[in-house]
């Protein structure tokens, strides 16, 4: 299914959708080939997807820079740790790919670590990109995940930093789902993005599926919702079960 800048696509499984996912992320990464493509993968149950999506992509690594569309105030080795989900599997399958992370410095208190990692992007912009003084980044390919609860990175269903206008990167440290502390990508930094990929798969997310894509759900204030109101290019990649509740609108 297909509207204004946003695209539904349902797959019979979990093979399928990281198929798909892998070859969207490598038809958009070419597009921009005589650049590094700069890339944000999110954490949670998607990682692995990511990770296998990569596995199928063939591509001259050393020219993409991957960033985290959040990251969880807690040591890299740490079992809730974004990047140490993607180290677990790209260590061994991808190094090369995995020593172009952009990590952020969870050593920092949680503020300073924001600071530091929207500083990063600034500096990853000005010398991947030639783009400098931007107010908003203009990053190729974000990832991004759907909590149950219909937050996406680290914006979460009615919290203030929903409101945030001037930051590409915050520091959340009230988080409602564990680890509390983490640095997250802002809404408007978000939708400056080329492209927003939710691939998802699960029964465990029908309902919020539901809620977000099903106009007139009530889903409208919910983070997800937002991020595809105004996203520039929308894509969900969903597998049977997640999308089981979507059969009467597509
Ligand atoms: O806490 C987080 O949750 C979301 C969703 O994760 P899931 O495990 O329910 O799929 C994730 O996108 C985000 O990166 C993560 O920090």
């Amino acid at each position: 299914m297909s509207a204004k800048n946003r695209q539904v696509c349902i797959f019979a499984d979990e093979v399928e959708v990281i198929n798909y996912l892998a070859s969207t992320i490598q038809q958009s990464a070419n597009e921009v080939l005589q650049e590094p493509a700069v890339c944000f993968f999110i954490g949670g149950s998607a990682a692995k997807l990511v990770c296998e999506a990569v596995t199928k992509i063939q591509s001259d690594w050393s020219r993409w820079r991957v960033a985290f569309c959040d990251e969880r105030l807690v040591p890299s080795t740490h079992e809730e740790s974004t990047y140490a989900a993607y180290a677990k599997y790209l260590q061994n399958s991808n190094p090369t790919l995995l020593n172009n992370f952009i990590k952020v410095d969870t050593s920092l208190p949680v503020d300073e670590a924001a600071r530091d990692y929207e500083q990063k992007l600034h500096s990853l912009m000005s010398s991947e990109k030639g783009c400098s003084d931007l107010k908003w980044p203009h990053f190729d390919i974000l990832v991004l995940g759907v909590g149950e609860d219909g937050h996406t990175a680290s914006l979460f269903p009615s919290h203030p930093l929903l409101d945030e206008a001037s930051k590409w990167v915050a520091p959340i440290s009230d988080s409602p789902k564990p680890p509390p502390s983490r640095v997250t990508l802002t809404l408007p930094a978000i939708w400056a993005a080329g492209k927003c990929i939710f691939p998802v798969i699960g029964g465990g997310k029908a309902d919020i599926l539901k809620r977000i894509l099903c106009p007139g759900d009530g889903g409208e204030n919910l983070p997800v919702h937002r991020v595809m109101q105004s996203s520039k290019n929308t894509l969900w990649i969903l597998d049977s079960k997640s999308a089981e509740k979507l059969e009467e609108f597509f």
